[in-house]
């Protein structure tokens, strides 16, 4: 593992950063059965600390890797998620806003295991509290730093957001690790990016067609590899597993079937786990096979929890990585 020294007045070397501009308290709602339009009893509620960037830092936290997060929190929900980051020992730099973080609400049917989300957009980033970001972003981000960009951006923020600050990252010579979808990932694709996590909604989304098979998705992620600066494709793809696909092979994990109790932030810990073992010095094959773990460990666990070091390291027994050549 790189050596780090910490911070935030005087770091040393390198530096994993997550960028959550629109972090959100996640509310978990658990139901025996919901049932639309109707009454639902609620069984249980839990509050996690949410936000893709911020599920990255969680995960990374548990298996060791030092970050700093950072983005936009205010309000009483943002006070909420740094005393929890606190508590989870995660070192965060937030850019403070005048309004209150948003609240997302994860309702759980205990009948299908089915997660609906309710996700509130964000409220307005002031002119000056983005800037005051931006020079802070700036300050932060040196050569060799990983920087993990990821989830939606809140309103009053350019939809070139993410390219700003990957086409910066590019610059000065860090690796730029993207999860986010729409106008913001195309937008961003104009930068060198060392690895985009899609699922299948959000790659069809950039490809501007739906796929329907597997050769479809190597043919369409080559082109992109082809015609955009980035390493890197992981393919998030549900309860079937996931696949990473660069120029020059394609690896392809399948998942065990578990007992699933929330999806949300799967995705957050399949990228984190991947970030962890790079940082780690570990081959991409391994970081890959470690992200898949993590990702179905997250979904045995209530709310937005993040999985810990042991089982994900039990669970990548369980993952088989098959490597193709392309
Ligand atoms: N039902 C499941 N059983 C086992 N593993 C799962 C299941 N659902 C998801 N996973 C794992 O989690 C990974 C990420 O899931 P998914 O593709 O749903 O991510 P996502 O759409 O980015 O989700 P999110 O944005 O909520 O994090 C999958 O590639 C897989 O490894
Ligand atoms: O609205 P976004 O930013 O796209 O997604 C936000 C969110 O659904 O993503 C995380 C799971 O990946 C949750 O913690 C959070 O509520």
């Amino acid at each position: 593992m790189k050596i780090k020294l910490i911070f935030c007045e005087r770091r040393v070397l390198e530096l994993i950063i997550t960028v959550t501009l629109n972090p959100a308290l996640d509310k978990t709602i658990n139901t025996n059965k919901f049932i639309f339009g109707q009454v639902n009893k609620v069984e249980k509620s839990i509050q996690d600390p949410g936000g893709k960037g911020i599920n990255v830092s969680k995960v990374l936290k548990n298996i060791d890797n030092i970050n700093l997060a950072i983005g936009f929190i205010g309000g009483n929900n943002g006070e909420i998620i740094v005393q929890s980051l606190k508590q989870m020992g995660i070192e965060e730099k937030f850019t403070s806003i005048k309004a209150n973080t948003r609240m997302n609400i994860k309702i759980i049917d205990g009948a299908t295991g089915e997660t609906t989300d309710l996700n509130e957009r964000g409220e307005y980033i002031q002119k000056n509290e983005l800037e005051e970001f931006l020079s802070q972003y700036k300050e932060i981000v040196r050569k060799g730093d990983f920087v993990v960009i990821a989830g939606s951006v809140p309103r009053g923020i350019p939809d070139s957001i993410y390219y700003i600050l990957s086409k910066y990252a590019e610059t000065v010579g860090a690796k730029v690790f993207l999860d986010t979808s729409g106008n913001y990932l195309k937008e961003a694709l104009e930068s060198k990016v060392f690895l985009i996590k899609p699922n299948i909604d959000e790659l069809e989304e950039v490809v501007g067609k739906k796929i329907h098979s597997q050769d479809e998705i190597l043919d369409e992620c080559r082109k992109l590899l082809d015609s955009k600066d980035i390493s890197n494709i992981c393919l998030s793809m549900g309860s079937r597993g996931a696949m990473l696909i660069t120029k020059d092979y394609v690896l392809k994990a399948k998942v065990p079937i578990v007992a699933v109790k929330s999806t949300v932030g799967a995705g957050d810990s399949l990228l984190g786990g991947i970030v962890s073992y790079l940082d780690k010095g570990c081959s991409i094959e391994e970081a890959f096979k470690c992200g898949v773990a993590a990702s179905v460990v997250a979904v045995t666990k209530e709310g937005t929890k993040a999985p810990n070091l042991s089982e994900i390291i039990k669970m990548m027994n369980e993952i088989q990585v098959v490597k193709e050549v392309l």
